[in-house]
């Protein structure tokens, strides 16, 4: 390998490109980008047109990938489109020159560029959209491959570098740059550690103009998103709440009965009726549903709570009652969001357990709701406490009745609560049996997740001595395994508070 090359091996470059026209694009400012850079663990730089490059190299003799940018009538070729591109940029002293190799209608052919510049005695480095010109370019003896033209060929801009075409064209076994929406520094490191040879990073350190959009931009958004209340709805088994919600506050708030014989549509009907009042007062919706939510569609988890036959388009069928896009997750999800980021967890690690009628949950790890691949992720009640035998079925409100029932006591939940406080041992003992499978869940959550706290829920898990009885179960684990249970605080409000703050983020 070259010692031009050698000498950013596993380093970064910095792209000192500025905005044209903008009041930073002269020589001088590209210089003191350049001396900054290199001042401050830059290896390489990458500089555009003669004038700057010819003031860059009097100032430092760190190695320079030079090119020229052209708007031509007749070629979207931009980088160093011609021979005497070449030429100039060997003459003001690039060590490097990069020129665009993308598959498009140009006026030199790629080959003949890479033949100029090495008969220059420079290197030629070949700035690639896909890995098939990567390997053209390979085939013609380039020095170099940068990533650089990925996602500017046509089509909308990516937000993200092309991780995927660095890693193929790494194993042609030449040299490869990374180039190209590098934005933070962990974005640098993946690239290293992908085998890039070297980091080209521009905008992100050389563009204040750009970096400041970046900021403003998303400061606009938030800013936007927080100036109205956000419509929420918790769409349930047994009732459908729509609210007005302002961060962690319900500002108004309309419920109904939900009608389980009716079907999906009309239960999106009687969303927007229970939304109209506050037609023109909310800015970003969003939606806590029972059941599965997925790219938009809907499908039950428990027919038995609300029978929506598979892959229902709730996204559609909704935006198509509110006028605007809906942000959608499962109820449980929703709450646990809700109470990480007003309740309980407040920003602590944590996973949610309702403990209601049914049984749900969610997890945030690492500031990050988890959804999963298809949307189920936390849904605990669900899991196989023995071969097809849903945990919830042996802990929840529901298991609660039906075990009362088979002791010969018709009564539902509240009422077994309610008879174990008068000290009728068979409540209790119907409490016991379902703490101790919840309090297995717990344990279970605490190894596989280990979130901070463990925040239980639901009109099981909220009423007198429930919590009690967990904490009793998992008394004689050692500190480091044993879950740290808290009340949810949000109640019932969980989910539409959740499902707002998570509409707001998306705007
Ligand atoms: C596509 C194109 O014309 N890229 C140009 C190539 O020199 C520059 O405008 C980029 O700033 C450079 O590639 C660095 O990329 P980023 O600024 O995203 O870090």
């Amino acid at each position: 390998m070259s010692d031009c090359l050698q000498r950013f091996a596993s380093s970064l470059v910095v792209s000192c490109q500025p905005v044209p026209e903008g009041p930073l694009d002269h020589p001088d400012q590209v210089v003191g980008f350049a001396l900054a850079a290199l001042a401050s663990g830059g290896r390489g730089l990458r500089i555009e047109g003669i004038a700057n490059l010819k003031a860059v190299r009097a100032a430092t003799d760190a190695p320079i990938i030079g090119l020229i940018k052209r708007d031509l009538d007749t070629s979207p070729i931009r980088i160093t489109p011609f021979l005497d591109d070449v030429a100039a940029l060997a003459e003001a002293g690039a060590d490097i020159i990069a020129f665009d190799a993308t598959d498009r209608v140009r006026p030199v052919a790629v080959a003949e560029l890479c033949k100029a510049v090495q008969a220059h005695g420079k290197l030629a480095m070949a700035d690639i959209s896909t890995i098939e010109e990567a390997k053209a370019a390979v085939a013609l003896g380039v020095d170099v491959v940068g990533t650089t033209m990925s996602g500017y060929t046509g089509g909308p801009e990516p937000s993200d570098p092309d991780f995927p075409l660095l890693a193929a064209a790494v194993r042609l076994g030449r040299p490869v740059i990374a180039e190209g929406r590098i934005r933070v520094p962990e974005q640098a490191a993946e690239a290293i550690r992908l085998g890039a040879h070297g980091v080209v990073v521009g905008s992100a350190i050389t563009r204040p103009e750009h970096i400041t959009h970046w900021f403003a931009d998303a400061i606009a958004a938030a800013r936007a998103a927080s100036a109205r209340p956000s419509l929420a709805f918790d769409l349930g088994g047994t009732k459908t709440l729509v609210a007005l919600v302002d961060g962690d506050r319900i500002v108004e708030a309309n419920e109904r009965t939900t009608d389980r014989h009716l079907d999906p549509d009309d239960w999106c009907d009687a969303i927007a009726e229970l939304a109209a009042p506050w037609q023109s007062r909310y800015g970003a919706i969003g939606g806590a549903v029972t059941g599965v939510v997925h790219a938009g569609r809907w499908s039950a988890l428990n027919p038995g709570t609300l029978p929506v036959s598979a892959n229902y388009p709730l996204a559609d069928a909704l935006e198509r009652r509110l006028g605007r896009p809906v942000v959608l997750h499962n109820d449980a999800q929703a709450a646990a969001w809700g109470e990480y980021r007003f309740g309980a967890g407040a920003g602590r690690d944590l996973l949610f357990v309702t403990v209601s009628t049914g049984i749900g949950g969610g997890a945030v790890i690492g500031g990050r709701l988890l959804t999963g691949r298809g949307g189920v992720a936390g849904s605990v009640g669900l899991t196989q406490e023995t071969a097809g035998v849903p945990l919830e079925t042996l802990a929840s409100g529901r298991f609660l009745a039906d075990a009362a029932a088979a002791l010969g006591h018709a009564v539902d939940a509240p009422a077994v609560f309610a008879a174990a406080a008068r000290g009728e041992a068979w409540a209790s003992a119907v409490l016991d049996r379902s703490a101790d499978v919840a309090a297995r869940l717990l344990q279970n959550l605490q190894l596989l997740f280990d979130p901070a706290i463990m925040v239980v829920g639901g009109g099981v898990g909220l009423a007198d001595g429930y919590r009690a009885r967990l904490e009793a179960r998992l008394a004689h684990l050692p500190p480091h395994l044993k879950p740290e249970i808290r009340a949810a605080a949000l109640g019932k409000s969980a989910g539409v508070i959740g499902a707002a703050d998570l509409a707001r983020r998306t705007l």
